[in-house]
């Protein structure tokens, strides 16, 4: 066997979205995992896996309803950044979209509890080991 060849079974590809809301004082909402989830108890971008037939901006549209019960657009998500980061089990691929304009008030529908955080405030949370990468461009551009 060649050292290249891999000798467990490939793990696949999982495909989330998430979003960063900001609020008019430049804060990024974070949402807590509910018990009983993996990786229950950590802060992380409200999100969720890209179901067939949808695009990221789609699904991030889907999601801030499920899970906050707000409103907002395909055309109000920007790009920032992607996390790319090996789970056991699988290869997570998570587009980061940043969202400034939605309609309503975030409430944790699907969350243990909210909350709106300065970017440089939130190495403080215990968040899923994908995410860090991610902190230095909502430092940037907030
Ligand atoms: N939404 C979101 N998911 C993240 C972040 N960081 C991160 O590693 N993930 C991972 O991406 C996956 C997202 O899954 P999900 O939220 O749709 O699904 P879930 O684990 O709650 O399960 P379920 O919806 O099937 O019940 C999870 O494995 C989660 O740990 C993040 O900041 N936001």
């Amino acid at each position: 066997m060649s050292i290249d060849e891999p000798t467990s079974q490939p793990r696949k590809l999982l495909l989330v979205a998430a979003c960063a809301l900001v609020d008019a004082d430049g804060r990024v909402l974070i949402a807590q995992r509910p018990e009983g989830k993996q990786l229950a108890g950590m802060w992380e971008f409200p999100g969720g896996k890209v179901e067939a037939g949808e695009t990221p901006e789609e699904t991030v549209v889907r999601e801030l309803a499920e899970e906050l019960g707000i409103e907002t657009k395909t055309a109000c998500l920007a790009p920032l950044t992607f996390a790319s980061h090996s789970y056991e089990g699988f290869n997570l691929l998570m587009p980061l979209f940043v969202c400034r304009r939605f309609w309503g008030t975030p409430q944790p529908l699907e969350h243990q509890a909210l909350k709106w955080v300065r970017p440089n405030k939130l190495r403080d949370y215990d968040m899923p080991p994908a995410d860090a990468p991610l902190i230095p461009f909502l430092i940037d551009l907030l």
